[in-house]
């Protein structure tokens, strides 16, 4: 990554000088949910990307299209009435600030809680028409979810089958969240080296187990590989794509890791909008490798999702949020591994 001089209206924001940030990695894997294999497909992404798409999902387009006219809608009205929906604290309307901990990007964004299978009550939804989209995308996510979920358990023979699944969609007092996002295109790039592009959203790990995310056709996201390497995603209006969450590293002990992912926001004509279903546990679910994956040592102390999510907003988006739950023995040789 190199950092540039720039704009003083970019304030905070970090500009990237990625090596080639436009072009699509072709190896993302696309997993066929309605195929015979789906299980083994979901668990062998999980293991080499922790990221990948899903086709043949059986959302219904019109669920999602109708989210997205609301979301531009949304985003498109006077900043008067985005503000009063604001600020997020989590929950809300929020324009640059990520978190509370001086994290910035050239997004915006209405960060809210779900409960059950809905909306909560308390979140600010600023149209009966945004709030009844959002809960029927939220509906249908919640159903990938589990499908997704019940496919990593029993691609890892986890059994039950719902043992995963249930932590998010079996549980009345799973923390769900959901966020839509919005990046304009940035005309303060104008003038500055073709390949410059600034933080949309800084690089991280999601906490939760999974989260799903779709965006309209524009590109931006990209995920590091094991390697280190970023690339970006290809972008497909058709697909979901998958995340494997922190939640679901420390469940696996390590088998499955999170993926550290980030958006770019360039100089081009069209915005990104995206939308993203984060699948939590409820606060008092005890989060530690699961015993029948558990065929040697330990990686991470158990933990509460509550414990866990306190600590996460009070870190920076770019932290290793596991480091302090490692076990003694893992904690030492990542020490030994960075003094080599
Ligand atoms: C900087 C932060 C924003 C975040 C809370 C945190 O302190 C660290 C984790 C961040 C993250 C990343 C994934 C999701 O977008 C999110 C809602 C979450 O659960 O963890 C955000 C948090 C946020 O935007 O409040
Ligand atoms: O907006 C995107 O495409 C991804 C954003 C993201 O990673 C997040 O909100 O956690
Ligand atoms: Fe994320």
């Amino acid at each position: 990554m190199v950092v540039l001089a720039k704009p003083a209206a970019l304030e905070q924001i970090t500009l990237l000088r990625t090596p080639e940030p436009w072009e699509s990695f072709s190896g993302i894997p696309a997993v066929d949910l309605s195929g015979p294999d789906a299980a083994a497909d979901v668990v062998r992404a999980c293991e080499r990307f922790g990221f990948f798409s899903v086709v043949n999902h059986g959302v219904p387009a019109g669920v999602v299209d109708r989210l997205e006219a609301e979301a531009v809608r949304f985003f498109a009205s006077s900043q008067a009435e985005k503000d009063a929906s604001g600020p997020a604290d989590p929950f809300g309307y929020g324009s640059k600030r990520i978190g509370r901990n001086g994290d910035m990007g050239w997004v915006e964004y209405l960060l809210l809680a779900i409960e059950r299978d809905a909306l909560s009550k308390a979140s600010p939804a600023p149209t009966s028409a945004l709030r009844d989209a959002i809960n029927a995308y939220v509906g249908a996510m919640r159903g990938l979810a589990r499908t997704v979920l019940e496919m990593v358990a029993e691609g890892l023979g986890v059994s039950p089958r719902g043992a995963l699944a249930d932590m998010v969609t079996g549980d009345v007092a799973s923390d769900q969240v959901f966020r839509l996002n919005h990046y304009p295109p940035c005309p303060l790039l104008q003038g500055l080296p073709p390949n410059c592009s600034v933080t949309g959203f800084g690089e991280h790990t999601d906490p939760q187990l999974v989260s799903i995310l779709h965006s309209n056709g524009t590109p931006g996201l990209q995920v590091a590989l094991h390697d280190g390497r970023w690339v970006s995603v290809p972008p497909n209006r058709d697909a979901f794509f998958v995340n494997v969450g922190d939640s679901l590293q420390v469940l696996t002990n390590g088998r499955l890791r999170s993926v550290r992912h980030r958006v770019v926001a360039g100089n081009g004509l069209k915005s990104r909008v995206s939308m993203i279903y984060f699948g939590g546990p409820p606060l008092a679910q005890r989060i530690a490798p699961l015993p029948q994956l558990l065929a040697g040592t330990p990686l991470y102390r158990e933990f509460t999702w509550g414990e866990y999510k306190k600590a996460a907003y009070r870190s920076r988006l770019g932290d290793n949020r596991l480091a302090p739950f490692e076990t003694p023995l893992v904690a030492m040789a990542h020490a030994d591994h960075h003094r080599s």
